[in-house]
C-alpha cells in the first residue's frame, strides 16, 4: 500500500498540558510511576484515535516522549550515562534534568525552532545496543486499538549529526556502528507485521559538508538493502533538502517527504529530480510551523507540479506538527481571525481534504478559499499611521561608544559591577495570584498590589545583597514575549494554545496577525514604582523584536523584516518612555537572534540586515548616557558574533558559565570593544556556585577582556529557579566580585 495522507508527527504535552502536570507531580514524588506512564498511554491513545478519526491514511506512532525524542533515541541505542541504583524512567530523566551529583546533558535548540533536545554525548568508545523497544512498544499498544501505525525514528545522521563529541571526536565516526543497530530495530519492526517506518533526516535542511553527505548515501544505501525491513520513509523538513534530495532520490529507500512550504524553490528542485520516479512522495503543503490556515489552490498546485515526476504523490505536512497547538476551536478568539488559523487537529483536516482533491475527488474547498481569501483583502489589518510613522524615521544610529562610555559615567557604578538578567523566580504565590486575577477572583487593584509587594521584596533583597544595577523581578509577567504581545495591537493571545518548549515547559506562542503599534506604555509603570524605591539604577527590561518575532507565529503576507520593523517601532516607544521616566539603564533581551539565523549561508546576511537594523530601531533616538544592555542564552554564538557586535548595545549579557567563558575568546577575536557580561552562574542547574568558583569564573573574563569593559551577572533570568537557591547564588556572586575587583589595580 502506498503511504496516502499523513502527518509527520503530533503534539505530546497533551490538550490541557496533561504530561506536563503528571511530570511535575513525578519528579515531586507525589504520584508514582505507573500513574505517570497511564497518563502517557491515554494521550498516546487519545492522538490515535482523533488521527484516525480525522480519516488519515497513514498515522504516525513513536511521536510521544516523555521528555525528548532526541532523548529517547540515545535511550533506545544505550548511549546514556548509566546511573546504578535509579530505575531505567529515572536514568532517563537524570540525564534530562541532572541530578545531585552528576550534571543534565546539555540542551539546545532543535533547528530554528523555540523546540530544546537534549544533546547526546558520544566519544570513541562508545558502543551501541538496541537497549530499548520504544517504538515496538507503541506499535502495538495502537495495534491493540485497532489502529496500524507507522513508527517514527530520528534517522541515524542526524542523530549523529545533532550528538557532541567528547574531547574533539567526530560523532559521524560512529555510523558504521550505529547502521546495524537501526537495521536490528527495523528487522524488529518488520517481524512485527510493520508496513512503514519514518526515518526523520531534517539536519539536510542545512548546509553540509562532503564528508556529511558521504554519510548519508553510506546510511541509506546500506539500510535500504538490508534483507527484512519495513518500507523506508526518509523525511526532511525545516527547508529543502539541497544535495540531500539527490542522494536520497537515489538510495534504495521506498519514500521521501520534502517540507515544499519552508523554501519556496525546492519545489522546482524536486521537480527537476529524475530519480524520484520510483520513489512514493509526500508532499508538505501543509505549514507545520506556524498557524495559518493553508491556502487549497496553492498547496494543491505545488503538490500537482509533481505528480508526473515520482510514482505517487501525496499531502502531507512540511514538518511534525509538534510546533505548534492542538485546537483552535477550544479558543475564544475574534471569530473572524479564527477563520483564518489551523492549529494541529485543523491541519489534520486540511491534510485529509488536500489528499482527495489531489486523487481528483472534489471535496469542498469553499471555506478553505473564503477564508484564504477573506485575510487576504482584510484592509483593516493595515495601520497606515505606523506605516508613515516608520517610512518618515531618520537614521537610527547612536554617538559612538566612547562619547556615550564617557556620558555613562554618571551612573557611578565601580569595576566589574553586578547585575541580574531580569526575572526573580516566580514563585507559586505569583503564579496563584495571576491565575486568580485572570479567573475573576482577584481584581486588578488586588494583583497589582500583590505585584508592587513582590517588586518591593526583590529591590530590597538586591539592596541587601549589595548588587549595583537592580531589576523590578518580572513578576507581573507570564512570558516574556506574551506579556508584550498581550498589549500591542495586531497580536491575539491563545487561553489553551501550548506548545512544549523542553521537558515539561511550555509557551503559548501569541499571533501576530496585522499591523502592529503600542496604544499606551507597557512597563513604565512597574520600572517607575521600582526606581521610587531605591537610589541605585534600576533597569528596564524590554523584549527586543527579534526575539518577539521569533516566539510568536508571525503573518506570512509580508517580508519578516519588514515586521521587525513595526515590533521595534513598538519596542523603541517603549524604551523612549522609561528614557522619560528617569529609568537610565534599559536592557532589550535578544535571546533569539541566534535561533532565526537561517539554517542555509546563503540567507544569513539579509536576516543580520533585518536583524540588526530592527534592534538599532528599538534602542536608538535616546541620550548617550542612557545605558542599552542587552542579553543572549541558549546558543552556540559562534555565527552570529558579528551581528551581536553591529547590535551596538553599550553592555552585552551572553550566557557563559558552561562553556567556562569560551565565548570571550570569540568576541575579542572579533574585535568587540564594548561592554560585556559573560555570564559567571549556570542558571539551569539547581546547585549553588561558590564564591571561589564565580571567582575563578571572573579572572578568566577579566583576563580576556579588559576589566573596565567586564560586568558581573548570571546566564540568564531566574524565574525558573528558586529562592533556597537564588539568594546564596547571588550573595556569593557579589562577594566573587568584591574580591576580584579588590585584585585589579
Ligand atoms: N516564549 C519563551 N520562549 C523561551 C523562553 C521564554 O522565557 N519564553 N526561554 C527559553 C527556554 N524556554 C522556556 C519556556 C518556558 C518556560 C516556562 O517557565 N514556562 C512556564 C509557563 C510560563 C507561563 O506562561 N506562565 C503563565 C501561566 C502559568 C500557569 O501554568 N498557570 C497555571 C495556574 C497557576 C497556579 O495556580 O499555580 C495554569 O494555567 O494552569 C503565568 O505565569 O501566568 C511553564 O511551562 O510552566 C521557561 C523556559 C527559550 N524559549
Ligand atoms: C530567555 S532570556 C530571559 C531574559 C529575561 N529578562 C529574564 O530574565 O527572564
Ligand atoms: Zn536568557
Amino acid at each position: 500500500m502506498t503511504i496516502g495522507t499523513t502527518v509527520l508527527g503530533y503534539p505530546r504535552i497533551g490538550p490541557d498540558r496533561e504530561l506536563k502536570r503528571a511530570l511535575e507531580r513525578y519528579w515531586a514524588g507525589k504520584i508514582d510511576e505507573a500513574a505517570l506512564l497511564a497518563v502517557g498511554r491515554e494521550l498516546r491513545r487519545r492522538t490515535w484515535l482523533d488521527l484516525r478519526d480525522a480519516g488519515l491514511d497513514s498515522i504516525p506512532s513513536n511521536t510521544f516522549s516523555h521528555y525528548d525524542h532526541v532523548l529517547d533515541t540515545a535511550e533506545l541505542f544505550g548511549v546514556l550515562p548509566a546511573r546504578p541504583g535509579l530505575s531505567p524512567l529515572d536514568t532517563y530523566f537524570a540525564a534530562a534534568r541532572g541530578v545531585q551529583d552528576a550534571p543534565a546533558l546539555e540542551m539546545t535548540k532543535w533547528f530554528d525552532t523555540n523546540y530544546h533536545y537534549l544533546v547526546p554525548e558520544l566519544g570513541p568508545d562508545t558502543e551501541f545496543t538496541l537497549a530499548g523497544t520504544k517504538p515496538l512498544d507503541e506499535y502495538r499498544e495502537a495495534r491493540a486499538l485497532g489502529i496500524e501505525t507507522r513508527p517514527v525514528l530520528v534517522g541515524p545522521v542526524t542523530f549523529l549529526l545533532l550528538s557532541k563529541g567528547i574531547g574533539g571526536f567526530r560523532p559521524l565516526d560512529l555510523l558504521d556502528a550505529l547502521l546495524p543497530r537501526y537495521a536490528d530495530l527495523l528487522a524488529r519492526l518488520h517481524d512485527e507485521g510493520v508496513e512503514w517506518v519514518q526515518l526523520d533526516e531534517p539536519a539536510f535542511a542545512a548546509d553540509r559538508t562532503e564528508a556529511e553527505l558521504n554519510a548519508l548515501i553510506r546510511a541509506y544505501h546500506w539500510l535500504g538493502k538490508t534483507s527484512a525491513r519495513p518500507k523506508l520513509l526518509v523525511a526532511g523538513y525545516f527547508g529543502g533538502l539541497g544535495r540531500g534530495l539527490g542522494v536520497l532520490a537515489r538510495s534504495p529507500v521506498d519514500a521521501l517527504a520534502v517540507d515544499l512550504v519552508s523554501d519556496e524553490s525546492f519545489v522546482d528542485a524536486v521537480a527537476a529530480e529524475p530519480a524520484l520516479r520510483d520513489k512514493e512522495l509526500l508532499a508538505g503543503v501543509v505549514d507545520g510551523r506556524n498557524v495559518w490556515r493553508t491556502d487549497p489552490q496553492r498547496a494543491l498546485s505545488r503538490a500537482a507540479t509533481l505528480l508526473g515526476v515520482a510514482k505517487s504523490v501525496s499531502v502531507s505536512t512540511s514538518c511534525s506538527l509538534l510546533h505548534v497547538p492542538y485546537d483552535v476551536s477550544r479558543e475564544d478568539l475574534h471569530p473572524r481571525l479564527a477563520s483564518w488559523l489551523s492549529f494541529a487537529r485543523q491541519k489534520v483536516d486540511e491534510v485529509v481534504l488536500l489528499g482527495r482533491a489531489l486523487r481528483g475527488e472534489s471535496p469542498d474547498l469553499t471555506a478553505a478559499r473564503a477564508a484564504v481569501a477573506d485575510r487576504a483583502s482584510a484592509a483593516e489589518l493595515a495601520d497606515s499611521s505606523v506605516r508613515d510613522r516608520l517610512a518618515a524615521l531618520p537614521d537610527v544610529g547612536r554617538a559612538p561608544y566612547a562619547e556615550r562610555a564617557a556620558a555613562q559615567a554618571a551612573l557611578g557604578l565601580p569595576p566589574l559591577p553586578t547585575t541580574t538578567i531580569g526575572s526573580f523566580p516566580q514563585t507559586p504565590d505569583v503564579r496563584r495570584a495571576r491565575a486568580a486575577h485572570r479567573a475573576g477572583t482577584l481584581d486588578d487593584a488586588g494583583y497589582i498590589a500583590a505585584m508592587r509587594a513582590e517588586v518591593e521584596r526583590v529591590i530590597r533583597l538586591q539592596e541587601e545583597l549589595g548588587l549595583d544595577v537592580l531589576v523590578h523581578g518580572e513578576p507581573e509577567r507570564n512570558d516574556m514575549v506574551q506579556y508584550f504581545a498581550e498589549q500591542l495591537t495586531g497580536f491575539a493571545a491563545t487561553a489553551h494554545g501550548w506548545v512544549q518548549s523542553y521537558g515539561s515547559r511550555c509557551v503559548r506562542p501569541p499571533i501576530l496577525y496585522g499591523d502592529v503599534s503600542r496604544p499606551a506604555p507597557m512597563t513604565v509603570e512597574w520600572a517607575r514604582y521600582a526606581q521610587g524605591l531605591t537610589a541605585k539604577p534600576v533597569k528596564g527590561m524590554l523584549t527586543g523584536p527579534v526575539t518577539i518575532l521569533a516566539w510568536s507565529f508571525v503573518r506570512d503576507d509580508q517580508p519578516l523584516g519588514e515586521t521587525a520593523r513595526q515590533v521595534a517601532l513598538a519596542i523603541r516607544d517603549e524604551v523612549h518612555d522609561l528614557e522619560a521616566a528617569g529609568i537610565r539603564v534599559v536592557q532589550v533581551d535578544e535571546p533569539a537572534l541566534r535561533e532565526l539565523l537561517p539554517l542555509r549561508a546563503r540567507a544569513h546576511r539579509a536576516y543580520f540586515d533585518w536583524a540588526v537594523s530592527a534592534f538599532r530601531l528599538a534602542t536608538s533616538g535616546i541620550a548617550d548616557a542612557t545605558q542599552i544592555h542587552t542579553h543572549m542564552c541558549y546558543s552556540e554564538f559562534g555565527e552570529v558574533l558579528p551581528a551581536i557586535d553591529a547590535l551596538d548595545a553599550d553592555v552585552t549579557s551572553i550566557e557563559a558559565a558552561r562553556s567556562k567563558m569560551e565565548v570571550l575568546t570569540d568576541l575579542n577575536a572579533g574585535g568587540f570593544g564594548r561592554g560585556v557580561g559573560p555570564g559567571v552562574y549556570d542558571i539551569h542547574s539547581p546547585r549553588v556556585p561558590s564564591a571561589s568558583e564565580v571567582g575563578a569564573l571572573l579572572r578568566t573574563a577579566v583576563g580576556a577582556v579588559p576589566a573596565s569593559r567586564v560586568w558581573v551577572n548570571p546566564d540568564c533570568g531566574l524565574k525558573t529557579r528558586g529562592y533556597a537557591e537564588v539568594e546564596p547564588a547571588l550573595r556569593n556572586l557579589v562577594a566573587a566580585a568584591r574580591e576580584v575587583r579588590a585584585e585589579l589595580d
